[in-house]
């Protein structure tokens, strides 16, 4: 019979080969919470819940200087005042620890607040290929109690597309006659590319009967939306990483490697703009993000 036991060299190269898979995944993390694909409570919490985990094994100063504006500088004061030794790991720290930790992020990055008496006129926003329109076509498929905004745009179907039904295809001369007659509720140049816009009077007819209503729309139209109707839900569509939401631009494969590095630029602009939102709803499964948003809307 073959000898089972592993000689200790192929033992080493596992081992170092894991440690190398480790180091990777906690700098992905600190990407992630760097660009704020993930908030500093998620990545603790994932900490706190898996010791184990690369999570787990980062050290506090690391994820500190992951933080948006903090420096080594403020990161020793920080340590300083929370009592944390600079050798501690988040998966190792001790109940106190934790607890200062927790508060300290909670006040220097707030969750957010959902404003108080929002309307049923949601408005889904969030960076390119997040999978906005794959949750909102879930979203009308299981839900045909919700009214799915179909918006004007110039640019061109796309095979299969239906006027009326995904889009209303118009020229420009006809969309700048919907903005002078006052008929958008919203409009916008996305990607620089072609113009978007949210007809007014649908939405207001199925407001007044009671109907939720679902805009799956771009960020200079969610902020729009919410000066003209300022109780309107803003929902944020986050990707679970960053790697992720790069695979879903690319998995897409409807934009060239230029104009992939053009959205990517503008979806961490996107990001950086969260905070104006109401809820944050992460898309790691369709199914499941697509109800979290039909609570919001209940
Ligand atoms: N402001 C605004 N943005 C819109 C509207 N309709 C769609 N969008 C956004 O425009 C982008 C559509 O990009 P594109 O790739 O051309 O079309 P898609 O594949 O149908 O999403 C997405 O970011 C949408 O959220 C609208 O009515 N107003
Ligand atoms: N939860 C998910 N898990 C895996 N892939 C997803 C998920 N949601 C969307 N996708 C995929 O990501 C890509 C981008 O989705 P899409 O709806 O076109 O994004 P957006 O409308 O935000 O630009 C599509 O290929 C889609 O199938």
């Amino acid at each position: 019979m073959a000898d089972s036991r592993t000689p200790p060299e192929v033992d080493r190269v596992a081992a170092s080969r894991r440690a190398v898979a480790a180091r990777r995944e906690r700098a992905a993390l600190k990407h992630d919470v760097a660009m704020r694909v993930i908030t500093p409570q998620e990545l603790l919490q994932r900490a706190l819940d898996k010791p184990d985990s690369p999570a787990g094994a980062m050290r506090v100063p690391d994820f500190l200087t992951a933080l948006p504006a903090i420096g080594d500088g403020k990161r020793d004061r920080i340590l300083a005042e929370l009592e944390i030794s600079p050798v501690k790991r988040l998966g190792g720290l001790g109940v106190r620890q934790r607890v200062a930790l927790q508060r300290w992020l909670d006040g220097r990055f707030p969750p957010l607040q959902p404003r108080a008496g929002r309307s049923r006129l949601i408005v889904l926003a969030g960076p390119t290929a997040v999978g906005k329109g794959t949750v909102a076509a879930h979203i009308k498929e299981h839900h045909p109690e919700i009214l799915l905004s179909v918006s004007a745009t110039t640019r061109q179907p796309r095979p299969g597309e239906v006027d009326g039904e995904h889009y209303f295809f118009v020229d420009d001369a006809a969309f700048d006659e919907l903005i002078r007659s006052g008929a958008l509720l919203e409009h916008a140049t996305v990607h620089n590319a072609y113009r978007y816009g949210t007809p007014r009077a649908p939405i207001e007819q199925a407001l007044a009967d009671g109907r939720t209503v679902l805009l799956e729309i771009d960020l200079q139209g969610a902020r729009q939306v919410r000066a003209a109707a300022p109780d309107a839900t803003l929902v944020f569509l986050a990707p679970p990483s960053w790697d992720e939401l790069v695979q879903r631009l690319v998995g897409r494969g409807t934009e060239d490697a230029e104009e992939r590095t053009r959205r990517l630029k503008t979806a961490k602009v996107e990001l950086a703009a969260q905070g104006e939102f109401d809820y944050r709803v992460v898309n790691d499964d369709v199914a499941r993000a697509a109800a979290e948003i039909v609570r919001l809307a209940g």
